[in-house]
């Protein structure tokens, strides 16, 4: 579960001071799929990153399973990353001169897997989020925008993370490849009770979480509930 407290952020920007988080508070149970939608600038990454201790709060706290990240030293912030946390994010980049299935099996090595228990796993995760087989070893900067943001989100499984934040997930993806990740993230959250937060443009991603929040002039609110991905709506 994940208790985010009266989280605020602020940046000098000259003479002016922003919010674009200001006294922000909610919760997620384990295992929620969750978005968070709002206009460019509103400030969904910074939340993003907060949450994924990335960046630190001007004030306030997130709190995940009983742990509070402000009362975390530097150190142990690492290993909640690393552990804890799978990130879809554009600039959270992949190394462009590993390949595919090499960027997989990197944060497994970190977790110390031995090589060939990283191998099969990164490639059932590629194979989970259905890159091409020719494809794993090739070297990300030789893949499509689209393929590369499915090696990420392989990438961000590979540690079977329990909160998953990801930044336009379907971002770079037609339609059917989209579908699929949202059908995916909609699987993880439901089989294997990981919380995922996506920031997302996609209405179709957003309309498929069980919880919606809109972010405007640093305020979250939520919008009412929707039935999971795969399941029939229930009328109001
Ligand atoms: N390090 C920083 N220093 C100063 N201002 C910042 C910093 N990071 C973000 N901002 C400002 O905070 C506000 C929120 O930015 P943020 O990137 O969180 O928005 P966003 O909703 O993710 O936007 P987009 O949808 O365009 O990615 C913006 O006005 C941005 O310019």
């Amino acid at each position: 579960m994940i208790e985010v407290k009266n989280l605020v952020r602020t940046f000098n920007s000259g003479d002016r001071t922003i919010k674009p988080v200001n006294d922000i508070s909610f919760e997620l149970e384990q295992g929620t799929l969750a978005s968070i939608v709002g206009k460019s600038g509103s400030g969904k990454s910074t939340l993003l990153s907060l949450l994924g201790a990335l960046d630190k709060p001007t004030s306030g706290d997130v709190v995940v399973n009983g742990v509070s990240l402000a009362s975390l030293p530097d150190g142990k912030l690492t290993e909640y990353r690393r552990r804890d946390i799978g990130f879809v994010f554009q600039q959270f980049n992949l190394i462009p001169n590993l390949t595919a299935l090499d960027n997989v099996m990197l944060p497994l090595e970190f977790a110390g897997v031995r090589k060939a228990g990283r191998v099969k796993r990164a490639k059932e995760l590629l194979e989970q989020v259905q890159l091409d087989p020719d494809k794993q070893l090739r070297r990300i900067n030789r893949l499509s925008g689209g393929e590369q943001q499915r090696v990420a989100i392989a990438r961000a499984l590979a540690n079977e993370p329990k909160l998953i934040l990801a930044d336009e997930p379907t971002g770079n993806l037609d339609e059917q490849t989209g579908d699929h990740i949202i059908e995916l993230l909609s699987s993880l959250s439901r089989d294997h009770n990981t919380t995922i937060l996506v920031v997302t443009h996609d209405r179709a991603l957003a309309n498929k979480t069980e919880r919606r929040f809109r972010l405007q002039h640093g305020k979250l609110a939520e919008e009412p509930a929707r039935a999971r991905a795969g399941t029939v709506a229930a009328s109001a």
